[in-house]
C-alpha cells in the first residue's frame, strides 16, 4: 500500500476511451489512490492540459483514432521533461515499447495486465522524486558555476593537498595564468615573498580549524608584478567531515589600496603643509580644515570643534563678507577665484592671505563643493610694508624721501584743485652744513640733521610733508594754502623752531635755512617743476645771504615775497639797530609847556629811507619781532628820557606805545621794572600808551598786569580813545591816568559838529574821572583854541611839532626855553 500522504494523484490520461479510463482510474484507486484526473484525445487538448495544471503522472494509449502516444509523449516532453509517461496500451507490441521507453515514456503496461499499473506508478513517481531532486542540483551547481565563471573576484580551488584543480576566468585575468598553466600546481607561485611565515601560518590555522581565513595578499602575478588581492580562503569538507578542499575567494584591491595610499599620502601632505586647506560645502559649511588652517584661525583640532562653522566666520567684518560673497560668486562662474584678502581668527586676529578658491561642480553643472588655499602673507606683508617705507623714506631721519613726497605733492595738488585753493612746497637747505660736517665729523652731521628733521616735523601741521631729499636739503609740502599769510605762518614757526640752538654732542648749533617756496598753481602744475621752482628760488635766497627766505614767482606772491623780505629786512635791521626814535612834544594847555613827548618808531632803511611804523610795525606784531622791538623801544626811550632830565634840567615825561602782542608777554612787567630800575629814571616819567584793544581783552588778565604796571608808579593812557567799539566801563575799573583823543577827531575842529561833540563829551568824561586829557593831531591854532576852551590838558600834534630825532628835539626844546 502506498503512504497516506502520497495518496493523492493527479492523473492525466491520454486516451479515446472513457471506459478504459474509468478501468484505469479505477485500479489506481484500489492501489490506494485517490486520483484527481482528466482525460484527452487531442493534441490541443494535450497542450492546453499540460500547461494548465501541472500533472503527477500522464497515462497514454498508443494507438488513438484522432492521436497517438508517440506525438503524445514528444508533445508532453517540450513542457515536462521528469513528469512519468506511463504507456496504457491493448496492443503495444515490444519493439514499439522499446522504441517509445528511448523515446522518453517511463514504461508500458498492457490493458490486458493491469495488474502491474499501481507498482509501476509508485516506482515511476518515485524516480520522477528522484530525477526532480537531481536536476535541481545540476540546476543550482549549473548556476553556482555560471556565478563562479563569471565573478569579478578570482577563484581557484585546491585538493587537500593544496594543489590547483579549478580557477575561473577572472583568476586567469587577474594573475595572467591560464587555467592549464595552474592546474595541479601549488598556489604559492603567486606568493610575492612580501609576506612572512607567521602570516601563513596564521592562514593555515585558521584553515585546519575549518574556519574562513580572510586578509588582505601582496600576490605576484606572472609577469611579476605585485598586486593586492582581498581574500577569503574557506576549507571544504568531505561526508567524513575530513577537509578535501580549499577554495580561495580573491579581489583585485591593487587600485583602492594605491588609492587608498595615494590619498593618505595626500592627506598626510595637506595636514603637514602649513598653508591653510579647507573643503566647504555648497552653502559655505566647513567640512574639513587641515592644521595649519585650524592653528591660523584659532579652530580647535577636531572638527567638533568647528562644527557648524562657515567661511562667513573666517571674516572680519561686512566689507570681507560682500568680498567673499563676490569671491565665491566668481568661483561659481568661473571655476577658480584667486586674489589676497583678509581671513580673522577665532580670537579676532585679521590674517592677510593670498587665497585661491575652486568650485567642484557635479554632472548638473551644480556646485558640490569648495575648496580653498589660503597662504598667510604676514611676513611678506611686513616686508613689503618695509620695503614700500625704505623706498618711500629716508633712513637716517625717517622723514619721506623725494618719492613719497612728490606724492603728497601731487595730492595736495588734486586736492587744491578740487577745493580752489592752493598747495605750496618749500625747498629748505641747511645752512653751513658742510661746515659741521667738515668739523665735527659726519656722525654729527647725521644726528645734527637728524634733530633738524625733528624739529621740522613738529612744527608743521598734520597735513603737511615734510621730506629729506639728501644731503642737506628737505623740503615741505603744505597742504591746504588759502593765502600767502598760512605760507608766512610756517615760516615764522620754522624761524621760531631753530632760534635754539642743536645739541650735537657737546656741542650747541644754531641751525639756519635758506628756503625757496613755490605756490600751486601759480608757479608750475605738475609737481616736478614745482619743486624745480622751490628749489630755483631757494638758490636765489642762498643768494641773497644766510637765512633768507624766496618766493619763486612775483604776480600774486608779490605781497607774500614783500612782506617776507620786510621781515628778513627787519630782523637784520634790529641786528644793525637800523630802528630809530622819534619824539613828538605834547604841550600842557594851563601852563604852557612841553611836559612830555611821544616816543614815535621809525626804521631807517639803508635803501628805501625812513620808513613810517604802520607799513612795519604789523610785520613786527606777525612774525614776533615787536617783543624784541618793543623792548627795544622801551630802553631805548627810558634812556633818552633820562638823557633829557639830565640836560634840560627839568622833569620830562615819555609815552611809549605797546602793542598787544608786547602787553600780553609774561615777562612785560618784568622788562618795564627793569628799564626803569636801570635808566633811574622816576616811574611817573614813564607813559604807556595801550589801545582800546588791549583794554577790552580778556578783563582779569589785562587788569592784573594793569594793576602791576600802576603799582610801579607808571602812567597808564588810552590811545586812540574812542576810535574801538568798547564799552566806556573799563574807564572806570581799570588804574588808567589818561585818555588821548584820536586824531581823526581832532581833525575837523571846530567845524565838524560830531567830532566837536565827541572831543568835548570825551574831555568831560575824562575830567569826571579824574583822568587827564590829551588831544592828538592837533594841526591848527583853531584846533587848539577850541581845546583849550574845552579844558583839555594836553595836546600833541603838528601844531607844536612833528616828531622828530632825539637831537633836534633837545634842540627844540632848548629854542622853546629861550623864548
Ligand atoms: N596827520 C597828523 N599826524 C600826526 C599829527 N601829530 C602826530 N601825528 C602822527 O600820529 C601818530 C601818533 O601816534 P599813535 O596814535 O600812537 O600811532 C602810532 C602808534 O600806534 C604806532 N607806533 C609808533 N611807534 C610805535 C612804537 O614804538 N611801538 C608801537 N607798538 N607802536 C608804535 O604807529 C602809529 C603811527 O605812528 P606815526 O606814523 O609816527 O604817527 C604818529 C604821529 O606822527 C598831526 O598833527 N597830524
Amino acid at each position: 500500500m502506498i503512504d497516506e500522504s502520497d495518496a493523492h494523484l493527479s492523473a492525466l490520461i491520454v486516451e479515446d476511451s472513457e471506459d478504459d479510463a474509468l478501468l484505469l482510474i479505477s485500479h489506481l484507486e484500489s492501489g490506494g489512490y485517490r486520483v484527481g484526473w482528466q482525460r484527452v484525445e487531442t493534441s490541443d487538448a494535450l497542450r492546453r492540459a499540460v500547461t494548465e495544471d501541472r500533472w503527477d503522472i500522464v497515462f497514454s494509449d498508443y494507438a488513438m483514432p484522432h492521436f497517438s502516444g508517440d506525438k503524445a509523449l514528444s508533445l508532453l516532453r517540450q513542457y515536462d521533461q521528469d513528469v512519468p509517461f506511463i504507456f496504457v496500451s491493448g496492443n503495444i507490441g515490444e519493439e514499439t515499447a522499446v522504441a517509445a521507453m528511448k523515446a522518453g515514456a517511463q514504461d508500458y503496461v498492457m490493458k490486458s495486465n493491469l495488474k502491474r499499473l499501481v507498482p509501476v506508478v509508485q516506482r515511476e513517481l518515485a524516480e520522477a522524486e528522484l530525477r526532480r531532486r537531481q536536476r535541481q542540483v545540476e540546476d543550482k551547481l549549473r548556476k553556482l558555476s555560471m556565478v563562479v565563471e563569471n565573478a569579478v573576484d578570482g577563484v581557484f580551488i585546491t585538493d587537500s593537498s593544496g594543489q590547483i584543480e579549478y580557477v575561473n576566468p577572472a583568476f586567469e585575468r587577474i594573475t595572467g595564468f591560464s587555467g592549464r598553466e595552474v592546474s595541479g600546481r601549488d598556489p604559492a607561485l603567486l606568493n610575492s615573498g612580501r609576506h612572512g611565515k607567521a602570516f601563513f601560518r596564521r592562514m593555515w590555522q585558521t584553515l585546519h580549524k575549518g574556519q574562513v581565513f580572510r586578509d588582505t595578499f601582496i600576490n605576484r602575478r606572472k609577469d611579476g608584478q605585485e598586486f593586492y588581492e582581498e581574500k577569503a580562503i574557506m576549507p571544504l569538507l568531505d561526508a567524513q567531515g575530513e577537509i578535501s578542499h580549499f577554495v580561495s575567494i580573491g579581489r583585485d584591491v591593487t587600485a583602492q589600496v594605491r588609492e587608498r595610499a595615494e590619498r593618505e599620502r595626500m592627506n598626510a601632505i595637506i595636514e603637514a603643509t602649513p598653508d591653510f586647506v579647507a573643503i566647504a560645502d555648497e552653502c559655505g559649511r566647513l567640512l574639513y580644515v587641515n592644521r595649519a588652517g585650524c592653528e591660523m584661525l584659532g579652530l580647535g583640532p577636531q572638527p567638533a570643534d568647528w562644527d557648524g562653522a562657515d567661511l562667513d566666520d573666517l571674516c572680519h567684518d561686512e566689507t570681507a563678507r560682500v568680498r567673499l560673497q563676490e569671491a565665491l560668486a566668481t568661483a561659481r562662474r568661473k571655476g577658480l577665484w584667486e586674489s589676497e584678502i583678509e581671513l580673522c581668527s577665532r580670537e579676532g586676529k585679521v590674517i592677510p592671505v593670498s587665497q585661491v578658491i575652486l568650485a567642484h561642480t557635479g554632472a548638473d553643472a551644480k556646485v558640490e563643493f569648495y575648496s580653498t588655499i589660503a597662504r598667510d602673507i604676514t611676513e611678506r606683508k611686513r616686508f613689503e610694508s618695509q620695503l614700500q617705507y625704505q623706498a618711500s623714506h629716508d633712513m637716517l631721519t625717517g622723514l619721506p624721501n623725494r618719492v613719497l613726497l612728490m606724492h603728497r605733492l601731487q595730492m595736495e595738488m588734486d586736492r587744491a584743485q578740487r577745493h580752489s585753493t592752493r598747495a605750496a612746497v618749500l625747498f629748505l637747505d641747511l645752512d653751513n652744513f658742510k661746515r659741521v660736517n667738515d668739523s665735527l665729523g659726519h656722525q654729527a652731521g647725521d644726528a645734527l640733521l637728524q634733530r633738524v628733521a625733528w624739529r621740522l616735523g613738529n612744527c608743521l601741521r598734520p597735513n603737511d610733508t615734510v621730506a629729506r631729499l639728501g644731503g642737506d636739503e628737505f623740503a615741505i609740502v603744505m597742504s591746504d594754502v588759502r593765502d600767502i599769510d598760512n605760507i608766512l605762518t610756517i615760516i615764522h614757526k620754522l624761524r621760531a623752531t631753530f632760534d635754539s640752538p642743536i645739541l650735537v654732542g657737546t656741542q650747541e648749533l644754531f641751525v639756519g635755512f635758506s628756503a625757496g617756496i613755490a605756490v600751486y598753481p601759480n608757479d608750475g602744475d605738475s609737481h616736478d617743476i614745482l619743486l624745480q621752482n622751490a628749489d630755483t628760488a631757494m638758490y636765489r635766497a642762498k643768494a641773497m645771504g644766510k637765512g633768507e627766505y624766496q618766493f619763486y614767482a612775483a604776480g600774486m606772491n608779490a605781497r607774500g615775497q614783500e612782506l617776507l623780505s620786510l621781515e628778513t629786512d627787519l630782523r637784520r635791521a634790529l641786528q644793525r639797530e637800523e630802528l630809530v626814535l622819534y619824539y613828538q612834544p605834547q604841550m600842557d594847555l594851563g601852563s604852557g609847556r612841553i611836559v612830555a613827548v611821544e616816543a614815535l618808531l621809525r626804521w631807517q632803511h639803508p635803501e628805501k629811507g625812513l620808513v613810517p611804523p604802520s607799513d612795519f610795525i604789523p610785520i613786527l606784531e606777525e612774525s614776533g619781532l615787536i617783543n624784541v622791538a618793543g623792548d627795544w623801544v622801551l630802553r631805548r626811550a627810558c634812556a633818552d628820557c633820562a638823557r633829557l632830565i639830565g640836560q634840560l634840567g627839568s622833569v620830562m615825561r615819555v609815552a611809549v606805545n605797546v602793542s598787544p602782542r608786547q602787553f600780553n608777554d609774561p615777562g612785560f612787567v618784568d622788562s618795564v621794572r627793569r628799564v626803569l630800575g636801570r635808566q633811574r629814571i622816576p616811574a611817573g616819567c614813564l607813559e604807556l600808551e595801550i589801545t582800546e584793544e588791549i583794554v577790552m581783552q580778556e578783563v582779569s588778565m589785562t587788569g592784573s598786569t594793569l594793576s602791576e604796571l600802576d603799582r610801579l608808579g607808571v602812567r597808564l593812557a588810552v590811545d586812540d580813545f574812542g576810535t574801538g567799539y568798547s564799552s566806556m566801563a573799563y574807564l572806570k575799573r581799570f588804574p588808567l591816568d589818561a585818555l588821548k583823543i584820536d586824531r581823526t577827531f581832532v581833525e575837523g575842529l571846530p567845524g565838524d559838529q560830531g567830532n566837536a561833540a565827541i572831543v568835548e563829551a570825551s574831555i568831560y568824561l575824562g575830567r569826571k574821572l579824574g583822568l587827564e586829557v590829551i588831544a592828538e593831531g592837533v594841526e591848527t591854532a583853531v584846533q587848539r583854541e577850541f581845546l583849550q576852551a574845552h579844558q583839555c590838558d594836553l595836546i600833541q600834534g603838528y601844531a607844536l611839532g612833528r616828531p622828530m630825532p632825539l637831537p633836534a628835539l633837545i634842540e627844540f626844546l632848548r629854542d622853546i626855553s629861550r623864548h
